[in-house]
């Protein structure tokens, strides 16, 4: 369960929220909605430790997530704002970079299926620098697939997708959910997720 108690967010002069509280169990999703500038990523800084709250905390299994930052971050994806890609490495080779990064050992077909469920089939060997705006997006939805995180925390993950993409980035979402993963999400659109609890900055 990931849980926040009294946050208080400030960035230089403004103080953007306060004792902002919530509760997100296994399988459960939240998508944090507002206007431009209204502190969603702050938020979700927060939630990853990235940031520290002005005052409040994150508890992750009833444990604040200070205490343990390297067990939290394992069991942790964080997608941001940038695509987080090694541009000069293949589409496969970044991939696989993770998994090694994260200590997990797969198959080199288990990454193939994972690029082509995502249609990047013939794009595997690609240098990243050579793929398109959504494509890029498309290497991180297969790294979504192969991180096996329990945690995501993704920022705008549907920009740049076309309507086929979002409609898989949504599934994978839902997938995750069901298989008792937990999702915190921004996005400026509507998204198609069973039972989503929403947060409005
Ligand atoms: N390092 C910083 N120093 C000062 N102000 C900052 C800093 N980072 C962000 N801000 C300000 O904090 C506010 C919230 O930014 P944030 O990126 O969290 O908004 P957002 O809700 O995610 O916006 P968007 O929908 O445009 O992505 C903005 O006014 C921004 O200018």
């Amino acid at each position: 369960m990931l849980e926040a108690h009294g946050l208080c967010c400030v960035r230089g002069e403004r103080k953007l929220f306060s004792g902002l509280n919530l509760r997100i169990s296994t399988g459960n999703c939240l998508h944090v909605r507002g206007e431009n500038g209204v502190g969603k990523t702050s938020l979700l800084r927060l939630l990853t430790g990235l940031s520290k709250p002005e005052s409040g905390e994150v508890l992750w299994c009833n444990q604040s997530i200070a205490l343990d930052p390297i067990t939290y971050h394992r069991e942790l994806l964080f997608l941001g704002h940038r695509d987080a890609l090694k541009e000069d490495l293949t589409a496969l080779e970044n991939i696989q970079m993770y998994a090694a990064l994260d200590d997990i050992d797969l198959s080199q077909e288990k990454f193939l299926a994972a690029l082509w469920r995502f249609g990047l089939r013939g794009r595997e060997n690609l240098p990243v620098n050579c793929l398109s705006a959504g494509q890029k997006r498309r290497v991180l939805m297969a790294r979504m697939l192969t991180r096996q995180a329990k945690l995501w925390i993704l920022d705008e993950p549907f920009n740049a997708l076309d309507i086929q993409a979002v409609h898989e980035l949504q599934n994978l979402m839902i997938e995750h959910l069901s298989a008792g993963g937990l999702v915190v999400f921004t996005s400026h659109q509507e998204v198609k997720i069973p039972n989503v609890q929403v947060l409005e900055l």
